[in-house]
């Protein structure tokens, strides 16, 4: 009998044991978190921020008709160095030790940005500019007073046969007065008498194409002719041709200038022009009616400005601009006062800080004949000439300095200038012009 309390004391602990086990097992499956899939997918696919998406971002887009590639992402995940598995902001933060490295990507650098370019003027020749090639033939008639004095005279003596002493001191008196100085007519006499000995001349035919060969040969020269006014390239970039226009005054510097423009234009080329004259305003302004004639700029300083820093402003604005070639005229100028040579050289020295000055063309006046020798030894010794232009050929009979500028200077005639009209200026060719000297 006293065993029966504590087995029902054993049944009852049993029993409530169960109970709170069963209980407790209960509890524990309520509260377990549910990895089923869909439940997870609501879970990650439930907005972040209590619902609220910046939908109200400012898109730009470009006009026109919508495109299938627009609705392309611009920068898809695969091409963004930045997402390839590495946890993101907010998320684990540290990278597991062992997970793979990232490598160095090879990302391609923009472009270098292009210097901002300032556009070059166009050509635009308001007008119809003559062809270079030919002028010389085409402005033959222009030579009208050389021609008669010194071509027609020295065919006459030549072709009427034997020549005494007396006919010959005519040849040279001839050859004097045409400008063609001793030196250059003792020699062209002496290689006259040689040739018709040697070849028994008795034609006047005969003898013109002696006369023509000599003097053809005492104009030809190694230098070369061609004047420096394409653009070339330093270091790789595009240089504009640099020109420089000297002489004293009203030989025709700024009228050269501008016919010279006009056949750069002609032939394609960009031009700036500087109106390094500020001594006079109305230099600058004819300058800038024969640059409007052919769509050329011109940049000018005020009257009185420093002519070198116009000049230096022009190479510059030529440059920047990317143009051909830049003519650069200056004010005339005495060769004989020391202070406004000195200034010229300036203009040169200023201007070849920034460029080389590919040609210095001295201009020279026909007319004023034997003082032109003058002027070019000087004008040579302070910048430098590297040709001549001949101007005012068509209005003097002393045709003949051409030889006597060339062989005291050693430096080529480039160009003539034959009238005041916008396209008479023509290349100097030895044989065309001899061949205009003595044509009927
Ligand atoms: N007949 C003729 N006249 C010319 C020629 N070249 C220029 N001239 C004239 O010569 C005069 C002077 O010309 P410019 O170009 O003003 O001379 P410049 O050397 O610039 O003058 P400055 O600036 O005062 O030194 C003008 O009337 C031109 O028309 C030419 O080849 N033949």
């Amino acid at each position: 009998m006293s065993s029966t309390p504590w087995f029902w004391i054993v049944v009852v602990a049993v029993v409530v044991l169960v109970a709170v086990l069963v209980a407790g097992l209960l509890i524990a499956r309520r509260r377990r978190i549910s990895l089923d899939e869909s439940k997870a997918a609501d879970v990650v696919e439930k907005p972040k921020g209590g619902g609220y998406t910046a939908t109200g971002g400012i898109a730009l887009a470009p006009g026109g008709e919508k495109t299938e590639e627009a609705e392309e992402p611009e920068h898809p995940v695969e091409d963004r160095p930045e997402t390839d598995g590495q946890p993101a902001v907010g998320d684990d933060a540290s990278v597991p030790r062992d997970s793979a490295q990232r490598t160095v990507r090879d990302v391609e650098l923009p472009e270098p940005a292009e210097p901002a370019e300032t556009p070059a003027p166009e050509p635009a020749p308001a007008e119809e500019i003559a062809p270079a090639s030919g002028r010389l033939e085409r402005l033959r008639g222009r030579l009208g007073k050389s021609r008669s004095v010194f071509g027609q005279s020295l065919l006459g003596l030549l072709g009427a046969g034997d020549l005494d002493e007396d006919s010959w001191q005519d040849v040279e008196d001839t050859l004097l007065m045409a400008d063609l100085g001793a030196a250059t007519t003792t020699e062209i006499v002496e290689r006259l008498r040689e040739e018709l000995k040697r070849r028994a001349v008795r034609t006047s035919e005969d003898a013109r194409a002696v006369l023509q060969e000599v003097l053809t040969s005492a104009l030809s020269t190694d230098a070369v002719r061609a004047v420096r006014a394409l653009p070339h390239t330093v270091d790789g970039v595009k240089q504009p041709a640099v020109v420089l226009v000297a002489g004293v005054n009203g030989t025709g510097k700024t009228t050269t200038t501008g016919k010279l423009a006009r056949v750069l234009v002609a032939q394609g080329s960009t031009v700036v022009l500087g109106a390094a004259d500020t001594f006079r305003a109305a230099a600058a302004d004819q300058l800038q009616t024969w640059a409007e004639r052919v769509g050329a700029e011109v940049v000018r300083g005020k009257e009185g400005a420093d002519p070198a820093a116009v000049a230096f402003d022009a190479v510059k604005r030529g440059s920047e601009a990317g143009v051909d070639a830049v003519l650069v005229d200056t004010a005339g100028r005495l060769h004989t006062k020391t202070g406004l040579m000195d200034e010229l050289g300036k203009v040169k020295r200023v201007v070849e800080k920034q460029a080389k000055v590919d040609e210095v063309l001295l201009v020279l006046d026909a007319t004023t004949g034997q003082n032109g020798l003058m002027q070019a030894r000087v004008f040579s010794e302070v910048i430098d000439v590297t040709g001549i232009v001949l101007t005012k050929l068509d209005g003097t009979a002393k045709g003949g300095i051409v030889f006597q500028v060339q062989r005291e200077l050693g430096v080529p005639v480039k160009l003539v200038g034959l009238g005041e009209g916008p396209d008479d200026l023509a290349p100097f060719e030895p044989g065309a012009f001899v061949e205009a000297l003595l044509s009927n």
